[in-house]
């Protein structure tokens, strides 16, 4: 089976130009101009239209909730959700239930996600059992069962000792350990940053330094160990300063920052809603500026959206009750390339290498990221010129616990290609 994209605005090497790719059963054969005369007729003309083709995006941090919450999200569901927002690779993080923190329970995922997935679904162990404890999976073994990298992902290691064993471990098996930074002695009871504005709406506050004091501590670990540290969600100034330091030290330290992070600051609370709400929690205007800062000087490696579906039930009332967590497989790129690269803060090129090319190099994700001959047949098609208004009943995620319903933005994704397979087109799915 042959696919010809023709009339595409391609995006390599920083440039885009308008060609024609071609695509044989689920790798790109070319990329150029008269394919046909030199390889003959395709099978399926899927006209670009002078749209943007870009590397499917790579989200290395995602919830889809499958097994055991499905009322919030499933495998189905969370990968057209992905498949939407232009994503054909996405990392399941492990706090569903039961946790996979077995080999036995890792293949058992990863056969699910082979089964059920629209997208490429890269599998997360969890590194202590059930999540929480202080007892470690067995690293060799949920590696050898199809593990990519390990998380606690929705709490924090508490005790310096487990984590650090946890990153000997990770070390030797070769797993990357991406760690929810998050000291519980510290953080107390918030739904919200700890702040002026949390004192103005008299809502419990989260503080900074319950993230960024465990990735002092980590770092510090990870050079004594040798493991991949992966910092997840990075919020704050502090948390951006540690992790420049250590990588400035030669620690092998990375960090991925959420559209939510960039885009919006506790500023933005103003009354007491339970859409604004995730951990960790949005930020002052300062921390928002570190961030970009950090995304611009390198410090920040990736973007990744933390995806956390939740019921609309689990999402009304009160922030003081309402689930920590917003969606964000379907907002993220026209969010930010309206947010960042329309006002020139970022060039499309680099937001593509924060959200494609760069995690799936980092976290080893071979054939993700690459848009060129032989690479996997992965990628989207966007509109770049159009104005939209980000609706929730368009969404395909189970959750719309979005606090981006509303905004007018550019970026709309017309269609996403996985191993050479349409698995979203707009005129099928809107
Ligand atoms: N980010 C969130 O607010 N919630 C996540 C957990 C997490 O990413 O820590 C969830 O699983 O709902
Ligand atoms: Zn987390
Ligand atoms: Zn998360």
């Amino acid at each position: 089976m042959s696919t010809l994209i023709k009339a595409a605005q391609v995006l390599q090497a920083g440039q885009l130009t308008t060609q024609d790719i071609l695509i044989q059963d689920s790798r790109i054969k070319a990329i150029g101009h008269n394919l046909n005369q030199q390889y003959g007729a395709a099978d399926q003309v899927i006209c670009a239209d002078q749209h943007v083709v870009i590397p499917g995006l790579v989200d290395v941090h995602v919830h889809l909730r499958e097994p055991g919450l499905t009322d919030k999200e499933t495998i189905d569901t969370g990968t057209m959700a992905a498949a939407h927002g232009g994503f054909t690779t996405v990392g399941a993080m492990p706090n569903v239930e039961p946790v996979p923190d077995t080999p036995e329970k890792v293949a058992l995922m990863v056969a699910e996600n082979t089964q059920k997935a629209h997208v490429h679904v890269a599998q997360y162990a969890s590194i202590t059992k059930n999540r929480t404890g202080d007892e470690l999976v067995d690293f060799e073994g949920v590696k050898q069962a199809g593990a990519f990298a390990v998380s606690n992902d929705g709490s924090g290691v508490q005790t310096a000792g487990t984590m650090y064993q946890a990153m000997c471990g990770a070390a030797k098996a070769g797993l990357p350990l991406a760690a929810h930074v998050e000291d519980e002695s510290l953080k107390r009871d918030g739904v919200m940053n700890a702040g002026p504005v949390a004192d103005k709406l008299g809502l419990p506050g989260i503080p900074g330094i319950s993230e960024s004091a465990q990735i002092a501590r980590d770092v510090l670990l990870a050079e004594a160990s040798g493991v991949h540290y992966h910092v997840c969600h990075i919020s704050t100034a502090a948390s951006v300063r540690v992790v420049r330091d250590a990588k400035r030290a030669g620690i092998n330290v990375t960090c991925e920052v959420s559209p939510h992070h960039l885009l919006l600051t506790d500023e933005d609370i103003t009354m007491d809603n339970p859409m604004l709400k995730m951990n960790p929690p949005l930020r002052s205007p300062k921390d928002r500026a570190a961030l970009i800062a950090g995304l611009l000087d390198g410090t920040i490696d990736m973007i990744a959206t933390d995806h956390a579906p939740h019921t609309d039930a689990q999402k009304a009332g009160s922030m003081r009750t309402a689930a920590f967590g917003i969606t964000g497989l379907e907002t993220a790129f026209a969010t930010l390339y309206t947010a960042l690269v329309k006002p020139r803060l970022l060039t499309l090129s680099q937001l593509v290498a924060l959200m494609s090319t760069r995690p799936a190099e980092l976290f080893g994700l071979t054939g993700a990221g690459q848009l060129k001959p032989g690479a996997p047949a992965d990628l989207a098609i966007l509109d770049l010129t159009h104005p939209y208004e980000i609706k929730a009943n368009q969404m395909l995620s189970k959750g719309h616990n979005s606090p981006f319903v509303g905004w007018q933005v550019y970026g709309n994704v017309l269609m996403t290609l996985v191993d050479g397979q349409v698995v979203y087109g707009k005129d099928q799915h809107a």
